[in-house]
C-alpha cells in the first residue's frame, strides 16, 4: 500500500480552480518530484496535503488514515513534514532552538528535545552552528536547517518546496545529498522544485502539473519525453 494517497483533489478559490482532480501516490522512502510551470497549483497541493488549505473535493490518506481537512499541527502529528519556499526559520533563536521547536511537539523533557535537535542538526551537516543565531546562516544554511525542523518531527514524509531554488551548483549539490540520506533513513520525500537537475537525478517519479491539473507522471526519463510536458514548459517561457 501506498504510505501517501491524494485522490481525485481539487482546490478552488472562489472562481479559480488551482488544483484539479489531482491523484497521485507516494510509496514509503520515495523521492517524488512535483514539477510544473509557475501557477501550476504544486503549492496549493501542498497546503492541501499539510493541512494548510481543506481540498475542495477529493480525499487525501497517510497510511492508510485520512488527512484531508486536518488543521497543520494534526497533520504534523499524523506524520506530515514541511518546508516553505522561503525558509522560515527563527532568525534570532538559535540553530539548535530553531530544531528544538519541533522536536517539543513529540519530546516535551527539554534535554532529550535538545539532544533529538543536535541529531537532526549533524544529519544536515549543521551541527557546528548549534549556538548560532539562524540570522548568521546563509540562505542554503537556513534552507537545511528548515528541513532539519521538519525532520524533528519525525515524520512519515518530508514535503519540501524549492529547497534548490537560487543555490550555487555545490549547493545544490549538498541538498540533493540530504534528500537521498532522508530516503535512506526510510522517509519519503514530496519535492517542489523548479531545479530540475537537482531532482530529476534522485526522484523515483515526477508528478507533472499544468494549470491545476495533472498533465503527466513516471520516470524522469518518461516525463522528460512526454510531449505535454515539453509543450507546457515551453508554454512558460
Ligand atoms: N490563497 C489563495 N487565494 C487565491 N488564489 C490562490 C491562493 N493560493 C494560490 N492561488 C492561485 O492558485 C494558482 C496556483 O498557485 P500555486 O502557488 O499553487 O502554483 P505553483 O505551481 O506553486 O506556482 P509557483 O511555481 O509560481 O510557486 C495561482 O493562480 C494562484 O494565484
Amino acid at each position: 500500500m501506498s504510505l501517501l494517497q491524494v485522490n481525485q483533489v481539487s482546490k478552488r478559490f472562489g472562481g479559480l480552480t488551482a488544483n484539479e482532480n489531482v491523484s497521485f501516490s507516494v510509496g514509503t522512502g520515495q523521492i517524488v518530484g512535483l514539477i510544473g510551470p509557475n501557477g501550476a497549483g504544486k503549492t496549493t497541493l501542498f497546503n492541501c496535503v499539510a493541512g494548510f488549505f481543506a481540498p475542495s473535493a477529493g480525499t487525501i490518506t497517510l497510511g492508510g488514515r485520512s488527512i484531508a481537512g486536518l488543521p497543520p499541527e494534526a497533520c504534523a502529528r499524523a506524520g506530515v513534514g514541511r518546508t516553505f519556499q522561503i525558509a522560515r526559520t527563527f532568525g534570532s533563536m538559535t540553530a539548535c532552538e530553531n530544531v528544538m521547536t519541533a522536536a517539543m511537539l513529540s519530546q516535551r523533557h527539554v534535554g532529550r528535545a535538545r539532544e533529538r535537535a543536535m541529531d537532526w542538526l549533524a544529519f544536515v551537516n549543521l551541527d557546528r552552528f548549534a549556538d548560532k543565531p539562524a540570522a548568521s546562516m546563509t540562505i542554503s544554511e537556513q534552507r537545511r536547517l528548515a528541513v532539519a525542523r521538519a525532520l524533528a518531527i519525525q515524520p512519515k514524509i518530508l514535503l519540501m518546496d524549492e529547497v534548490m531554488a537560487g543555490l550555487n551548483p555545490s549547493e545544490v549539490r549538498e541538498a540533493v545529498d540530504v534528500v537521498l540520506r532522508i530516503r535512506e533513513y526510510g522517509i519519503a520525500c514530496l519535492i517542489v522544485e523548479h531545479v530540475l537537475e537537482g531532482i530529476m537525478p534522485i526522484a523515483d517519479k515526477i508528478v507533472v502539473l499544468d494549470r491545476g491539473s495533472k498533465i503527466a507522471e513516471g520516470t524522469p526519463a518518461e516525463v522528460s519525453n512526454d510531449p505535454h510536458v515539453i509543450a507546457a514548459y515551453l508554454g512558460d517561457a
